[in-house]
């Protein structure tokens, strides 16, 4: 199935090359609001679009779509091997545009289940062709805990994807696991600082490092990275990089980067898998103007939002 159409929100036109029943129901309301496979997104703007792909994954791309973001949002459901094929394209793409154009290519990864879902970087055409050797690498959040500890952030990134890449280890910017959470937040920020005053990370002209790609996974309360609903750390509105000593998800101890840092990346993308987190997903792209913003709706980079969803997590949509 195929589907075609014009300019919105005028009008929309669709065209399906088959007989089957179209896979999204397509429907312009008179208070503009722009309903897909059941995701709704409100004050829609005249460059959206909504594409159904040849693999009947349906992308959504909502430029300036939603309330108080500033950047194109885009909702992509996907059957679940799909989710690695479609990241792996995905950050092929952000990394050869940064190393191209920069020379570098800064990128933080979470810990969770968002490492196994970048395991097709590790296969042609991406392990062969990716510039490995300009990747640097941070964390979106330590678990304050040794590198070689189970709940370890690092180890699990290491163990599944950094160990079987190429990245020159100096690269790869782990916390310092033998300082305190206050001491390991202090030192990752300084570090940050360093990398910004020598042109590795970009800057903002808010004065906020720019990270080039933060790749992000939710817990199924809505936390992205370890910032918590209800946290006074999610306020957090000048540290870069912070601490909390009573994570409502154990290890207790962890650092995080900040709200201003995560949203002054160019780009960001939510990989969240399992119908446990569907009421979160629900919540972040459909929820009450009035309700008080899980985390997770918090997320808004400079230039392109981009949420991997399985049909699980897309369930409640
Ligand atoms: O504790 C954490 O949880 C979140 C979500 O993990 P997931 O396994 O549910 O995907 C993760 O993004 C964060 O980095 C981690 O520290």
């Amino acid at each position: 199935m195929r589907m075609a159409f014009t300019t919105l929100p005028t009008f929309l036109s669709i065209t399906t090359t088959t007989t089957q029943t179209p896979l999204c129901s397509l429907h312009l309301s008179p208070s503009r609001k722009f309903f897909c496979p059941s995701l709704t997104f409100k004050n829609l703007s005249q460059s959206s679009f909504l594409t159904v792909k040849p693999n009947n994954s349906v992308a959504c791309k909502v430029k300036s779509s939603m309330a108080e973001t500033k950047n194109n949002v885009v909702v992509e459901v996907f059957d679940k091997e799909e989710i690695a094929v479609s990241l792996a394209e995905y950050v092929a793409k952000i990394s050869n545009k940064f190393t191209k154009e920069r020379g570098a290519f800064t990128v933080t990864l979470s810990g969770g289940s968002l490492i196994t879902h970048l395991r097709k970087l590790l296969e042609p055409p991406y392990f062969d062709t990716l510039e490995w050797s300009k990747w640097h690498v941070f964390w979106l959040d330590e678990r304050v805990v040794p590198k070689t500890h189970e709940d370890s952030n690092y180890k699990l990134a290491y163990d599944g994807f950094l160990s079987k890449v190429p990245i020159p280890p100096g690269n790869v910017y782990a916390i310092n696991d033998t300082l305190s959470a206050e001491g390991a937040a202090d030192d990752y920020e300084t570090r940050i600082r360093d990398l910004v005053k020598s042109n590795v990370i970009a800057s903002s002209s808010n004065g906020f490092p720019k990270f080039d790609l933060q790749l992000l996974g939710m817990g199924p309360d809505g936390h992205v990275a370890s910032l918590f609903p209800g946290h006074p750390l999610v306020n957090e509105g000048k540290k870069w990089v912070t601490f909390i000593l009573d994570s409502p998800k154990p290890p207790p101890e962890r650092i995080t980067l900040t709200f201003p840092v995560i949203n002054s990346s160019a780009y960001a993308v939510l990989v969240v898998t399992g119908a446990g987190k569907a009421d979160a997903v629900h919540s972040a792209l459909h929820g009450s103007e009035n309700s008080e913003k899980l985390p997770v709706a918090l997320v808004s980079p400079e230039d392109e939002l981009k949420w991997f969803l399985d049909k699980g997590a897309a369930s409640k949509l």
